[in-house]
C-alpha cells in the first residue's frame, strides 16, 4: 500500500518529533490535539529544530520550508479519515487512547494502518477497540525523534504481514531502523529502562545518593549520555510512572513497584522538563536539582 499522508494525534513531545521526521521525508502530515496551545507550540518547536539541523548543516534552508509546507494542523479528530497511516501519540493513558480510536475509526478508509506510538500499553488490547485489528501495530518512536534511531514494531495478537512490511518500509524511508518486539507490557526499551529508571528514584528515595551523585554516577560510570533522574524528566515523569504501572499490573511482579517518591512528584504535579520541575528545576537558565 502507497503511504502519502499521515496523520499524528497528540501535539506533545513526541507528536511533534514524529510530524517533523515524517514532514521532512516527504510525507504530508496532518497533525491533531484537543488543545489549541499545544498545536501552536509544536508548531513553533519543530521550526525551531529544523533551524538547528539546518545550522548544523544536516538539512537545507529549502528542505525546511518545504518540511513545514507539508505539516497542516486541526483540531478535529475526523479530518484524519483521508490519511493513509494514523499514529497516535497523545498521552499514556489507556482510556485517552481507546477513546480516540473509538471517534476516529467511523471516519477512516478502509485500508489506512492505524498505530499507537504507546510507551507500554497492550497493542492486542488497544487494537481490539477498533474495527480493523489486523491493520493496528505498535509504532513507537523514541526521544527525540529528530535524534533517535530506533523504532520498535510491536506486533498484536491479530496484526496481518502486510501492515507489518509496509511499516517496516516507512521506518527505512525515514532512515530510521527498526527491532521488533512482541507484544508483553513495555515492550523491549521500556521493560528494560524504566526499572532501572525507577531504581533511580529509589536510590534518591532512600537517600543513597543526591540528584547530581545519581546523575554524575550514572553519566561518568557508564557513559550514558543523561543521568536517569535527568532522563526521567525528559521523558516526563507521568508517563514514566504510567509505564512502571503497566509493568506492575501487566506482570505482577514487585520488582516493578512504582517508587513512592516518583508518585509523589506526580501527584503534585511535578512532571519534569514539561511542566518546569521534577528532579531538577528549569524555571532557570540552568536547570537546578531539587534533592
Ligand atoms: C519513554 C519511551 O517510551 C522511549 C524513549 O524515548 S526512552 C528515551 C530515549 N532517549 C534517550 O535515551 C536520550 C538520551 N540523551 C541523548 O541521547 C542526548 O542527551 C541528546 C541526543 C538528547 C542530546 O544530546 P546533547 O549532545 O546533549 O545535545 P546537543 O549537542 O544539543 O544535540 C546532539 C544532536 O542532537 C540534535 N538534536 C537534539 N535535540 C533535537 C531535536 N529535538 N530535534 C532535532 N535535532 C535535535 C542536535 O542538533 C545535535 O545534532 P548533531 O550531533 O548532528 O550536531
Ligand atoms: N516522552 C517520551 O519520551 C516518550 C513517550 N512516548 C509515548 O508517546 C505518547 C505521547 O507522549 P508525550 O508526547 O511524551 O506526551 P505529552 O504529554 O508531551 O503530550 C501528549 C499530548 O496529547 C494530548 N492529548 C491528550 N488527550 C488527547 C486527545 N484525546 N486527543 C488528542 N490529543 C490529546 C495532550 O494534551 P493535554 O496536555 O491538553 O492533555 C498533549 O498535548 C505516550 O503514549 C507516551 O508513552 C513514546 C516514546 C517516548
Amino acid at each position: 500500500m502507497q503511504i502519502a499522508t499521515v496523520g499524528v494525534i497528540g501535539a506533545g513531545q513526541m507528536g511533534n518529533g514524529i510530524a517533523h521526521v515524517f514532514a521532512l521525508s516527504g510525507y504530508d502530515v496532518l497533525l491533531t490535539d484537543v488543545n489549541t496551545d499545544a498545536l501552536h507550540k509544536a508548531r513553533d518547536l519543530i521550526e525551531k529544530n529544523l533551524a538547528r539541523q539546518v545550522t548544523r548543516e544536516k538539512i537545507t534552508e529549502s528542505d525546511k520550508d518545504a518540511a513545514l509546507a507539508r505539516i497542516s494542523t486541526t483540531q478535529t479528530l475526523a479530518d484524519l479519515g483521508g490519511t493513509d497511516l494514523v499514529i497516535e501519540a497523545a498521552t499514556e493513558r489507556e482510556t485517552v487512547k481507546t477513546a480516540i480510536f473509538e471517534d476516529l475509526v467511523p471516519h477512516l478508509k478502509p485500508e489506512t494502518i492505524l498505530t499507537s506510538n504507546t510507551s507500554s500499553i497492550s497493542i492486542t488490547r488497544l487494537a481490539s477497540r477498533t474495527d480493523r485489528p489486523e491493520k493496528f501495530m505498535g509504532f513507537h518512536f523514541m526521544n527525540p525523534v529528530p535524534v533517535m534511531q530506533l523504532v520498535e514494531l510491536i506486533r498484536g495478537i491479530a496484526t496481518d504481514r502486510e501492515t507489518y512490511d509496509a511499516l517496516l518500509a516507512v521506518v527505512e524511508s525515514l532512515g530510521k531502523t527498526a527491532a521488533s518486539a512482541e507484544d508483553f507490557p513495555a515492550f523491549i526499551v521500556n521493560r528494560i529502562l524504566m526499572p532501572m529508571i525507577n531504581e533511580a528514584v529509589y536510590t534518591l528515595y532512600e537517600g543513597v545518593g543526591s540528584v547530581i551523585s545519581i546523575d554524575t554516577a550514572m553519566k561518568l560510570g557508564t557513559n550514558h549520555p543523561m543521568g536517569p533522574l535527568e532522563l526521567a524528566d525528559f521523558i516526563g515523569l507521568d508517563t514514566c510512572l504510567a509505564i512502571m504501572n503497566v509493568l506492575h499490573d501487566g506482570l505482577a511482579d514487585t520488582k516493578y513497584r512504582p517508587c513512592p517518591l516518583l508518585t509523589k512528584y506526580v501527584e503534585a504535579g511535578w512532571l519534569g522538563r514539561k511542566s518546569g520541575r521534577g528532579f531538577y528545576d528549569y524555571r532557570g537558565d540552568t536547570p537546578v536539582p531539587t534533592r
